[in-house]
């Protein structure tokens, strides 16, 4: 690993905010390896996806396992994504609307007005809620506190991932326990709790990733939109209103200045490069967005930017599956809470973003008041 990789894992957010601006789009990370947020690039890794290979994230890899549908390639890749994918769209969507309510109307009735409650914690939980019910078919807030746990002694933040990622090699990633019980909720589900549909083969590394992706992001877009609504009043206000065009707008311009998932997956050639697309630095170019750092929902009525512009769920072959449920979570949340409840930030006076992995979230001291609505 040379100097610019090792400041991308070490200090990734200040060395991107570095590159901001530069109109090339591409930088050199090592011989073989790039960093690319270019339009042109993107546009065509987006329509080469199919010839292109999709290495492992290592950070990730030890973690969800090498099983993994997030690395797996060619026709068995293609074959996963045609039996998850319409379990996660659709007509489906109707039954998740259901349960989201209902999670979220129990989430929210467990903040005790005035108590102060860290943002991205809170939204994690209620995300990892709604996943762990669609995925295993019950609630099982045991089991769920045990995986956020493991998860968060291994990316809970930058020293831990770091520590996992470079000192871990020997060290048992997977937690014996919280696999047995997730095996076993599995091996209970009943349809059409996607666990009872899964092919046994890589079980487990099936239900940690699906649980995963299914939730760290989610929760990372749904605190960055509490937290831009809690810096624009008015903004805030007429979606309180009833604006529903000016949520979806909100949502999307938050994804665009604070993608949860700062980078897509790498994609390689078959001559040996590897390119890693960086939403984040893609989604501050001032040639796609005028005035790339100020918050404007406007610039989203009406309008959606070109795929290569603008992909906080990534592309081509490996667009994100969950992309239509996690942006029916974010506006049922938020529309919920501030229904029931008045909301205040209490912001912190750095609110530099906290990684996990490669997922940014609102930094841990961020904390959310709410009182009841008179
Ligand atoms: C705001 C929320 C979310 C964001 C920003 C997000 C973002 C992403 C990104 C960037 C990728 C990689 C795409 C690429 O490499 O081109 C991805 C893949 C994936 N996401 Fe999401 N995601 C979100 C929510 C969800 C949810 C709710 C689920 C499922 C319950 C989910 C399931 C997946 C799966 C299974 C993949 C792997 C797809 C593949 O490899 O073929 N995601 N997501």
């Amino acid at each position: 690993m040379n100097r610019q990789e090792l400041r991308l894992a070490l200090r990734m957010i200040p060395f991107l905010n570095e590159l901001d601006g530069d109109a090339h789009g591409v930088l050199q990370l090592r011989e073989k390896r790039w960093l690319v947020w270019h339009p042109d690039v993107v546009a065509s890794l987006w329509r080469n996806d199919r010839t292109l290979g999709h290495p492992k994230s290592r950070t990730l890899s030890p973690l969800l396992g090498n099983g993994s549908m997030l690395w797996m390639d060619g026709p068995e890749h293609a074959e996963y994504r045609r039996f998850i994918g319409p379990a996660l769209r659709g007509r489906n969507l109707v039954r998740y609307e259901e349960i989201i309510h209902e999670l979220v109307g129990r989430t929210i009735e467990e903040l005790r007005p005035g108590d102060r409650v860290g943002l991205a914690e809170w939204t994690r939980k209620l995300t990892l809620r709604v996943v762990g019910r669609i995925v295993l078919g019950v609630d099982d807030d045991v089991l769920l506190q045990a995986f956020s746990k493991w998860l968060d002694r291994r990316l809970g933040n930058r020293a831990r991932t770091l520590a996992h990622r470079f000192l871990g090699r020997g060290v048992p990633r997977f937690d014996d326990e919280v696999d047995r019980m997730l095996l076993d909720r599995a091996r209970n589900a009943e349809p059409p709790a996607l666990a009872a549909l899964l092919p046994p083969t890589n079980l487990r590394d099936q239900l940690v990733s699906l649980l995963f992706a299914g939730h760290e992001t989610t929760a990372g877009a749904t605190a960055w939109t509490f937290y831009w609504l809690d810096r624009n009043p008015e903004l805030c206000e007429e979606i309180q209103a009833g604006d529903e065009e000016l949520l979806t707008a909100t949502i999307m311009e938050s994804l665009r200045l604070c993608p949860p998932a700062t980078l897509a997956g790498n994609r390689s050639t078959p001559t040996g490069l590897v390119l890693t697309p960086s939403i984040y630095l893609a989604h501050r170019r001032k040639e796609s967005f005028p005035d790339p750092k100020s918050f404007d929902p406007h610039r989203f009525l009406g309008k959606r930017p070109p795929s290569s512009h603008f992909f906080p769920f990534g592309g081509g072959v490996r667009h994100c599956l969950g992309m239509d449920l996690a942006l029916l979570e974010i506006r049922l949340i938020v529309t919920a809470l501030l229904r029931r409840r008045q909301v205040r930030c209490l912001r912190p006076r750095s609110c530099a973003p906290q990684l996990r992995g490669a997922a940014m979230a609102p930094p841990p001291g961020l904390a959310m008041v709410t009182t009841c609505r008179p």
